[in-house]
């Protein structure tokens, strides 16, 4: 029986009307745990990817699975964190972390929880636009862990911050991976944060996107991964 965190991609392939070929012959198979990063350049379908894992999109050959099962739909088995943070500017932190949970028994004690965890325990009563950009994201990235999913899919999540703030918030996610073990798909422009970050490193082609490098966290993995990218682009 395959985990309920894995996740496996066989021969997908996607075609957006009838010219636009995002995907292309996609076999992948993650295990649980793991902490994919996939980089390419813009437009190799790195979005297109995450979109069909989410639930969000359908491939149109080739199948996705998600814990053995075929993806449906969305689930509270995936959480979400987009580039730019999607929090509801009208409710609080609190309110806005709490959203996907709203009718669970032990809300309270799980929000509050995730905002320790994520560092914003002091800013629980205040809404979006108080918040630096940095202070947006822990808190999208809170939401998304709030149902508990066991993936957690990022697509450039930290890419609209200062180079500080990323920084930072690069290791605060390692630390809260390694804290909460979940299986996390994260998608970016950046060799230094895959490299940073990945137990895992996929390198995609331009469209129509295919896996052209795929290794493990290894010495000398940087330069590997540029060259790759470097490559891929052309
Ligand atoms: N809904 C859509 N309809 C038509 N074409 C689309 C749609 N979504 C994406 N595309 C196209 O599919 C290709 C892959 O897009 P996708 O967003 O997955 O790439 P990406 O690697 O994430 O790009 P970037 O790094 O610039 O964010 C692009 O050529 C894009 O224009």
């Amino acid at each position: 029986m395959p985990s309920p965190d894995s996740v496996a991609l066989k021969g997908v392939t996607l075609t957006y009307g009838r010219k636009v070929h995002a995907l292309d012959g996609i076999d992948l198979a993650i295990e649980p745990g793991e902490f994919v990063a996939i980089v390419g350049p813009s437009g190799c379908g790195k979005s297109t990817l995450l979109r069909l894992v989410a639930g969000f999109a359908r491939p149109t050959g080739g199948e996705v699975r998600v814990g053995g099962e075929p993806v449906a739909g969305p689930g509270p088995d995936r959480g979400m964190v987009f580039q730019q943070p999607r929090l509801f500017p009208w409710l609080s932190v609190r309110r806005n972390v709490a959203f996907g949970i709203r009718r669970h028994p032990g809300r309270d004690a799980r929000v509050a929880e995730l905002l320790d965890l994520v560092g914003l325990a002091d800013a629980a009563r205040l809404r979006p636009y108080e918040l630096s950009g940095g202070m947006q994201q822990r808190a999208a990235i809170a939401r998304a862990l709030a149902p508990d999913p066991g993936i957690l899919l990022m697509d450039e999540p930290f890419a609209a911050l200062d180079a500080l703030t990323r920084e930072r918030l690069q290791e605060e996610l390692r630390r809260i991976w390694q804290q909460t073990g979940k299986t996390v798909l994260f998608v970016t422009h950046s060799v230094d944060e895959a490299v940073f970050l990945g137990t895992r490193v996929l390198v995609m082609s331009k469209r129509p996107g295919r896996i052209v490098l795929d290794l493990p966290h290894q010495p000398d993995l940087r330069e590997t991964v540029s060259t790759a990218v470097r490559q891929a682009a052309v």
